[in-house]
C-alpha cells in the first residue's frame, strides 16, 4: 500500500440497491414518508450494503486510546492517568462502551496507541506503542510524520479486520483525555473558525477553566497556522494518535465498503479529517448523535450531517453511536419486515 492510500478512490454506494430500497419504502402500508428519517437510513444503508434489505447483524465496535501532549497545560478537568485506567475498564467490562458492546451484541475491539504512563500488556487489547502520547502542539508539532501514518494505518487495519470477521456495521470510538482540546484544535483549523467558536468543557471544565482552554487552542493555533497547508499536516500538528486512528478507519471503511456509525464531537472531527483528506468518503458515514459539547454543531454542519438523537451526551467511547444502533436495526426490521399495500391489501392512494 502506498504512504497516501488515503487518496485512492473510494468505493461507490450502489444505485440498484438504492433504487429498489427506495421503491419498496413508497409501497409499505404507511403514508409515504411517514417513517421520517428512518426510511432514509434504510435506503442509504441498502445502497451501502448492497442490498434492498439492509442488516445490522454483525455491528464492530473499535475504541483508539491515546494520551495528548497538550493535557501539560491543565485542559482537562481529569488527570491523564485516565485513559489508561480506562482501558483497564473496557477489558474488565465496566466502561460504557463495555457494557453496550454486551447488550447489542458487538464485537468490541480495544487499540492502545500509546499512552504516557506505562501500561501493562492487558489481555485482549492490541498495544501499538506509537509513543507515550503525542507531544504538546502548544509548543510543538504533535506527532511525527511517521506517528501520524502509523495512526492512521491503525484505523484502516481495524476496519480490515473488521470486513475479516464479516461486519456489517463499524463503529469507531476513543478514549483520551485532553482530546476534546485537540479536536477543537483541529476543528478550528480545518473550518477557519475561532477556538470560542468550537471549545467547550469536555469532562466538565468550569468557566474559567474553557476560558484557558480557549487561550491555549488560540496559541496554538497561531503557532502552527503557516504549517497547517494541508489537512494532513493540521492532523499532524494538531491531531492525536486515536484521532487519526479513526480518521484512517472512516477512510478505510468507504475504500472497502463499509458503512459506519459516527459517535459524538471527536469522531465527527476525525469524519471532518476524513473527509477534508478524501471528500468521497462522506458518503459511507453515517451519524449518530449531537454531543453536549458545543463545538459539534459548527462541525456537523460542515459535514451536512444531521444526526439521528440529541441526548445531551457526551462521553465519547464510541457510546453514542451504540446508543443509536437499535435505531438502525429498527429501520431495517420495519424496511424488511412491513407489509405492501398489495399484499395487505390495503387500498395506496390518498383520496
Ligand atoms: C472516567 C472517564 C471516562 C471517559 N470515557 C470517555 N471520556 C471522554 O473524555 C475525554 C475527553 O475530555 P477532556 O478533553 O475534557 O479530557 C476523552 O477521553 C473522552 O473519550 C472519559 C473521560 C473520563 C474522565
Ligand atoms: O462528544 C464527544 O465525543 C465527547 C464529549 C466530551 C468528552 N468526550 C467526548
Amino acid at each position: 500500500m502506498t504512504l497516501d492510500w488515503w487518496r485512492n478512490p473510494c468505493q461507490p454506494l450502489d444505485p440498484i440497491a438504492r433504487g429498489k430500497a427506495q421503491s419498496r419504502q413508497d409501497q409499505l402500508t404507511k403514508p409515504r414518508g411517514a417513517l421520517g428519517q428512518l426510511e432514509e437510513l434504510a435506503i442509504t444503508l441498502a445502497s451501502q450494503q448492497g442490498r434492498e434489505r439492509p442488516c445490522i447483524d454483525r455491528p464492530w465496535f473499535a475504541v483508539f486510546a491515546g494520551d495528548h501532549g497538550v493535557v501539560e497545560e491543565g485542559v482537562s478537568a481529569y488527570p491523564q492517568a485516565v485513559t489508561g485506567e480506562m482501558l483497564r475498564n473496557f477489558v474488565r467490562g465496566g466502561a460504557a462502551i463495555s457494557v453496550l458492546a454486551k447488550t447489542l451484541g458487538a464485537t468490541l475491539e480495544l487499540v492502545d496507541l500509546g499512552t504516557a504512563l506505562p501500561l501493562e500488556p492487558l489481555p485482549g487489547v492490541l498495544h501499538l506503542h506509537v509513543g507515550a502520547g503525542t507531544a504538546n502542539f502548544a509548543r510543538e508539532p504533535a506527532m511525527t510524520a511517521a506517528q501520524c501514518l502509523i495512526a492512521l494505518q491503525a484505523g484502516r487495519a481495524s476496519v480490515e479486520r473488521a470486513l475479516a470477521s464479516g461486519a456489517d456495521l463499524y463503529v469507531g470510538g476513543e478514549m483520551g483525555i485532553g482530546n476534546t482540546t485537540t479536536a477543537s484544535a483541529l476543528a478550528c483549523a480545518l473550518l477557519g473558525l475561532p477556538a470560542t467558536a468550537l471549545a467547550g468543557p469536555g469532562t466538565g471544565l468550569d468557566d474559567q477553566g474553557v476560558t484557558h482552554k480557549i487561550q491555549v487552542i488560540e496559541h496554538a493555533l497561531a503557532l502552527h497556522r503557516d504549517g497547517c497547508d494541508s489537512p494532513q499536516e493540521t492532523l499532524r500538528r494538531l491531531g492525536g494518535f486515536e484521532v487519526a486512528a479513526l480518521t484512517g478507519a472512516y477512510l478505510g471503511c468507504a475504500q472497502l465498503g463499509l458503512p459506519a456509525l459516527v459517535d459524538g464531537f471527536i469522531c465527527s472531527v476525525a469524519a471532518l479529517c476524513a473527509v477534508r483528506l478524501n471528500p468521497a468518503c462522506r458518503e459511507w458515514l453515517l451519524f449518530s448523535h449531537r454531543s453536549a459539547e458545543p463545538g459539534h454543531v459548527a462541525v456537523l454542519e460542515a459535514l451536512e450531517a444531521r444526526p439521528l438523537l440529541d441526548l445531551g451526551l457526551r462521553l465519547g467511547e464510541g457510546s453514542g453511536a451504540a446508543i443509536a444502533l437499535p435505531l438502525l436495526r429498527l429501520a431495517c426490521e420495519l424496511h424488511d419486515g412491513m407489509a405492501t399495500f398489495a399484499e395487505a391489501a390495503v387500498s395506496d392512494r390518498p383520496v
